[in-house]
C-alpha cells in the first residue's frame, strides 16, 4: 500500500499529486480506479464545494449531498424519461427551425452562399431550446431570465478571475451592486412563474410537458403521496436553482458539442457527405421525428467522436471525505481527485495510434466496444452522478445536426483560426467562421 506523501515523490502509473494551494491534488488517469472513484464503491466522493463566488451568485447544486442530492435526482430523472423528451421534441423542432430559416434568408440568390460565425448562433439556438423547454409557455419570460443569467456568468468569471480577497464580494462596488441586481430580478421572475404554475396545477389545468411543470407536477405528487409532508418536496428556493442549473448545465454544453461537430465535419468532408446521406434517406427534408432520430447510426457516431476529441468539460472533480483506498493508494480526507476527461479521452494506450485523428468509425459498434468496456469515455461523467441530461442533450444535438444538413453543405472559411480554449467549457476563442450553401 502506498501512502500520498511517498506517492508525491514518486508518481506511480497513471496518477499524479500536485499541491493545489495547501490541499493536495491527485490526479486519476486509470480506467480502473477512475471506476471506482465514480462508482463510490471506495466510499463517498463528494463533489467538491464550489468557489464561495460561485456558491453565492450561481447555483448550489454542484455542493448538493446526501438526502438533499437524493431527493433533486428523484425529482429530475423522471423529466428525462424517453417519454418526456419526446413531447419536448416541438420545441426541439421549432428552436432549430428558426435558425435555418434565419440561414436560408442571409443567403442571397446570386451568391449562392454566405459566411458566418456560428458560434453566437449556436449559443443562441441552445438557450431559445433550454427557455422552451424549461418554461414552456412562459418561454418569454424564461429568455429574458437566461439573458441575465448569461450577464451574470460574464460577470462571475470576470470576478474569479481576479484576485480573490475574503468578504470583497460584499462590498458595493458597481460589479457587486449589478450582480446582485440581476439576482433578485431573476428570483423575483422565477417566483412570479412558479406561483402562477402551481396556481394552475391546483385548479386543474393540465402540464403541457415542460420541465418546470414536470417538476412541479412531481413534486405535488410526492407531497400529497406523503400526507402533505413537504420534507420530501422541493422548496422554492429549491425549484428556482433547479432552473438556473438546467441554463448553466445544459446550455454551453451543448452549443460547444454543436460548434466543435460542424468545424469537425467541415474539416472532414467525407462524413459529412456520409451523415447528410444518412439523413436523406432516412429522413428526407421532413421534420425529423423522434424515433427516426433515436435510429440514425452515423450522425451519433460523429458526436461521439466530437465529445471524445472536444469534450464540453475537460476535467470531473471529487473531494475525498474521510481516508480512503483507491487501487494500490490511500488518500487522507480532504484530498482533490482530479479525472481529466480530456486526457483520458487523448489517451494512445486506450484508443491507440489515430488517438488523435478525427475517426467517427471507432464507435461504429457503440461506445462499449469502442471504450473495450472501459471507463474511458467520461463527456457526461459516469456512475450515480452521470449527467441527468445527457439524453436530452443527444436528441437536441441530433435534431439541430440533421436539419443543419438537410438545409446546407458548409466548409471552414480561411478566416478561421483553430484556437479551443478552456474558460468553464472548451470553445472556440475566436469563432467558428463557417460558408453556408444551400442545398
Ligand atoms: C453535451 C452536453 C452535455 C455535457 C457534455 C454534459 C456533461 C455533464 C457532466 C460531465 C456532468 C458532471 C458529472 C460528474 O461530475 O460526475 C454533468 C452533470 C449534470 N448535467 Fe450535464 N451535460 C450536458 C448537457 C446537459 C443538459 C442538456 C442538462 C439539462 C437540461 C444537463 C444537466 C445536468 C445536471 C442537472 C447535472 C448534475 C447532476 C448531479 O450532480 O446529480 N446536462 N453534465
Amino acid at each position: 500500500m502506498i501512502s500520498i506523501t511517498e506517492l508525491l515523490h514518486n508518481n506511480i502509473g497513471k496518477l499524479s499529486v500536485i499541491w493545489y494551494g495547501a490541499v493536495p491534488r491527485v490526479t486519476i488517469m486509470e480506467p480502473d480506479i477512475i471506476r471506482d472513484v465514480l462508482s463510490n464503491k471506495s466510499g463517498h466522493f463528494p463533489k467538491p464545494k464550489s468557489n464561495p463566488l460561485v456558491r453565492y451568485f450561481a447555483t448550489g447544486i454542484a455542493s448538493y449531498e446526501g438526502e438533499q442530492w437524493a431527493k433533486h435526482r428523484r425529482i429530475l430523472n423522471p423529466a428525462f424519461h424517453q417519454e418526456k423528451l419526446k413531447r419536448m421534441l416541438p420545441a426541439f423542432y421549432t428552436s432549430c427551425n428558426e435558425l435555418v430559416s434565419k440561414w436560408d434568408t442571409l443567403i442571397t440568390a446570386e451568391e449562392g452562399s454566405c459566411e458566418l460565425d456560428v458560434w453566437p448562433e449556436l449559443q443562441n439556438l441552445t438557450r431559445d431550446v433550454i427557455s422552451r423547454t424549461a418554461f414552456g409557455s412562459s418561454f418569454e419570460k424564461g429568455r429574458r431570465i437566461f439573458q441575465l443569467q448569461t450577464e451574470q456568468a460574464e460577470l462571475l468569471i470576470q470576478a474569479i478571475q481576479s484576485v480573490y480577497i475574503p468578504g470583497y464580494r460584499f462590498l458595493p462596488t458597481k460589479r457587486n451592486t449589478r450582480m446582485k441586481e440581476i439576482d433578485k430580478e431573476i428570483r423575483a421572475l422565477l417566483t412570479d412563474i412558479i406561483y402562477k404554475r402551481e396556481h394552475a396545477i391546483k385548479v386543474g389545468e393540465a402540464s403541457n410537458g415542460d420541465l418546470l411543470g414536470l417538476m412541479m407536477e412531481s413534486n405535488v405528487k410526492e407531497i400529497n403521496e406523503n400526507n402533505g409532508s413537504k420534507k420530501l418536496g422541493m422548496s422554492l428556493h429549491e425549484i428556482i436553482e433547479e432552473c438556473k442549473l438546467f441554463y448553466i448545465a445544459g446550455q454551453e454544453t451543448t452549443s460547444t458539442l454543436l460548434v466543435w461537430t460542424m468545424v469537425l465535419v467541415s474539416m472532414h468532408p467525407e462524413w459529412q457527405v456520409l451523415a447528410r446521406e444518412e439523413v436523406l434517406q432516412f429522413i428526407g427534408r421532413r421534420a425529423p421525428e423522434f424515433d427516426e432520430l433515436t435510429h440514425l447510426k452515423i450522425v451519433p457516431m460523429i458526436l461521439n467522436e466530437v465529445l471524445r476529441l472536444y469534450t464540453p468539460l475537460d476535467v470531473l472533480t471529487r473531494r475525498t471525505y474521510q481516508e480512503m483506498k483507491v487501487g494500490k493508494i490511500i488518500l487522507p480526507a480532504g484530498v482533490k481527485v482530479a479525472l481529466p476527461a480530456l486526457l483520458i479521452h487523448h489517451d494512445r494506450e486506450i484508443w491507440g495510434e489515430d488517438v488523435d485523428e478525427f475517426n467517427p468509425e471507432r464507435f461504429h459498434d457503440g461506445v462499449s466496444k469502442a471504450t473495450k468496456n472501459q471507463v474511458s469515455f467520461l463527456p457526461f461523467g459516469w456512475g450515480p452522478r452521470i449527467c441527468i441530461g445527457q439524453n436530452f442533450a443527444m436528441v437536441e444535438a441530433k435534431m439541430a445536426l440533421t436539419m443543419i444538413l438537410q438545409h446546407f453543405s458548409f466548409e471552414l472559411s480561411p478566416t478561421y483560426a483553430h484556437a479551443p480554449c478552456t474558460v468553464l467549457t472548451i470553445k472556440p476563442q475566436h469563432g467558428a467562421q463557417i460558408i453556408l450553401r444551400k442545398l
